[in-house]
């Protein structure tokens, strides 16, 4: 479970957070939302570790993450995507996955791999396998041997799904995934994001998109946290209505 408490983060005399809290189960998908100014990406940069929050605390799996910086916080299962994509331009699909894949065993080096490392060479079959089946999830199959660069922006945000995926996080936060997709790839996104055991949260404006895949909503608005529940409740709370009207 992720749970939020009491999270505030100010800039100067701005509170861009003001005591939020909220849970996620495990396994549920979160929608976050908000008109701009809310504090959407700096919630996401306090749970990533980019941002110290001023007050409160952030738990992942009943463990306190709120001193752990960025790297620490990726060994305890966090991925993040962001809005434009990072992804290798110079590696192709599949490289990019298999990269994200690469703190797993393998390491060793040359010495390692001429003496033959017991169970190496099965550990790589896995991680291939593993390559296989991501890139089958995402859609990307067919793009496989093609570099990354060569990507319009849409896939190269599938990509960056895909390593994100690829050690099966244990929470995955997405910076409004759908920007750049187009339906086809929103559908496929939709539908991959729905088959994950893996908690998630997203930021998302497309509200086609949050209401189709999330099991609950979060809004803020100006830094506090204004409604939270089902997607349907929160989308017709008036005064999250009345929040976007401004
Ligand atoms: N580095 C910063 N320095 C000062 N103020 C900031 C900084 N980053 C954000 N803010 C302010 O904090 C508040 C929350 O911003 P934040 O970017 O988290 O909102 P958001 O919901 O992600 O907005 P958007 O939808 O426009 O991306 C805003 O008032 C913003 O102007």
């Amino acid at each position: 479970m992720l749970a939020v408490e009491g999270v505030s983060v100010a800039y100067g005399g701005v509170l861009a957070l003001d005591e939020v809290s909220f849970e996620v189960a495990e396994g549920r998908v979160c929608g976050v939302i908000g008109p701009n100014g809310a504090g959407k990406t700096t919630l996401f940069d306090v749970l990533s570790g980019l941002r110290r929050p001023a007050a409160g605390r952030v738990r992942l799996g009943g463990r306190d993450l709120t001193g752990t910086p960025p790297a620490g916080r990726a060994r305890a299962g966090l991925r993040r995507t962001f809005q434009r994509a990072q992804v290798f331009g110079r590696l192709t699909v599949a490289d990019n996955v298999l990269a994200a894949l690469d703190h797993h065993g393998g390491g060793g080096g040359l010495a390692a791999d001429l003496v033959g490392w017991p169970g190496r060479r099965r550990r790589e079959q896995e991680r291939r396998e593993r390559v296989a089946e991501v890139l089958e999830l995402c859609g990307l199959t067919p793009l496989r041997e093609t570099y990354a660069a060569a990507l319009p922006a849409g896939q190269r945000r599938l990509v960056e799904l895909a390593r994100a995926l690829a050690d099966r996080p244990a929470l995955l936060l997405l910076d409004e995934p759908t920007s750049g997709l187009d339906a086809a790839q929103t559908a496929r996104l939709g539908a991959v994001v729905r088959s994950l055991e893996t908690t998630v949260l997203l930021v998302e404006h497309d509200m086609g998109f949050v209401m189709d895949v999330c099991d609950q909503v979060v809004a803020l608005d100006l830094g506090r946290l204004i409604a939270a529940g089902p997607p349907e409740q929160v989308r017709d709370d008036p005064v999250v209505r009345a929040a976007y009207l401004g």
